[in-house]
């Protein structure tokens, strides 16, 4: 297969006198092959947007390589612009325009024959309300007309930041339908979304990023396999004891991760020897059982940002690379 999207040792360093260093962007890799769905994830701030933003030329790298379609980038931008549809950032509409009209007006401006604002507003669910001005949308109809924007040109790959923000739970569906529609019609996609559920649906691959870093990628059966691995979830008879026993198994290796009622464990190779370590503290199990990780698990997991009761996890601290399944709370920071 081919990569629509290929990224290589991508950095961006943000100075500033009073902030001072912030490596953005540390080293980040990416590839999309053609032809599928593919979900980009991470914390908020490790970098999703910083990411999008350079790929389509709005900020200036600080090292590292892109390629879209073949084409190196930035250089290549005119030539690969005209098929590549993106909202990186909410778009703002005129807002005493109908959605045909900007549609019309946005076709009109980039030389995409009128007959395709119907097809677009057909596409996403909008035809029996083109008329009526967009002040009068809600945040999901709005959020429609802005895909539908990014379909006009009928991309090659399309980009999309946070596709389901302000859907309701049929518009997210229908959007999961026209992102599959539009993959199986060649199109290549690349979507950012916290819905972890709907990723794990639509994507056929993804790539998580924490820090700066890709921590995680692949098709996400393959990313489930590789996390799944041994999970465990442990009950205890007291839930006090919660916190003690989460601190004697991360002293023995296992990676913890710690919810208000129970404990994850990954990697465990003999469930026995997790009751037997915690029995010999006087800390009594009274569930283990072997569980099958979702992509919310594994998420939480690698990039370390699952809740721990009792912490205010801060948004720099996520996980670093090459050390997944760290206990959350772990200090990310920034590197100069
Ligand atoms: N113009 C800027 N100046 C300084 N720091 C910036 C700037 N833009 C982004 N950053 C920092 O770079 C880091 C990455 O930000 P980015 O917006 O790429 O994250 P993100 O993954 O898109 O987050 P979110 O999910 O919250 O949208 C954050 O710490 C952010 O504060």
């Amino acid at each position: 297969m081919s990569a629509v999207l290929e990224i290589e040792g991508l950095r961006k360093t943000y100075k500033s006198r009073r902030r001072g260093v912030r490596n953005a962007l540390d080293g980040f890799d990416m590839r999309v092959e053609a032809g599928q769905v593919h979900g980009f994830l991470g914390p908020n701030g490790s970098g999703k947007t910083t990411t999008l933003r350079t790929l389509l030329g709005l900020i200036q790298p600080d090292g590292g390589r892109m390629a879209v379609l073949g084409h190196e980038v930035p250089g290549a931008l005119p030539t690969v612009a005209g098929q590549v549809g993106a909202i990186v950032e909410s778009p703002q509409f005129f807002p005493h325009f109908s959605a045909r009209d900007t549609l019309s007006l946005l076709a009109g401006a980039g030389d995409v024959p009128a007959v395709r604002v119907d097809e677009v507003l057909e596409l996403v669910g909008l035809r029996d309300r083109a008329a009526e001005r967009v002040k009068t949308y809600s945040l999901g109809m709005k959020q429609r007309l802005a895909v539908a924007s990014a379909l006009l040109k009928n991309p090659k790959l399309l980009i999309l930041d946070e596709p389901a923000n302000g859907l309701d739970p049929g518009g997210i569906r229908e959007m999961r339908t026209l992102m599959r529609t539009l993959a199986e019609s060649g199109m290549t996609v690349v979507l950012s979304s916290h819905i972890l559920g709907e990723i794990q649906l639509i994507c056929d691959e993804v790539t998580i990023i924490s820090l700066g870093r890709r921590v995680a990628a692949g098709p996400v059966e393959q990313v489930l396999a590789q996390h799944s691995h041994g999970g465990v979830r442990v009950r205890l008879d007291a839930a006090e004891d919660l916190a003690a026993a989460a601190d004697l198994l991360g002293r023995a290796g296992v990676a913890v991760t710690r919810h208000p009622d129970h404990l994850m464990l990954a990697g465990v190779d003999k469930p026995a020897t997790v009751s037997r370590l915690l029995a010999e503290q006087h800390l009594y199990v009274s569930e283990l059982a072997p569980v099958s990780v979702d992509l919310e698990s594994v998420f939480l997991e690698i990039t370390a940002t699952a809740p721990v009761p009792g912490q205010h996890r801060q948004v720099d601290q996520s996980a670093t690379i090459g050390e997944p399944g760290r206990t959350a709370g772990t200090t990310g920071g920034w590197g100069a």
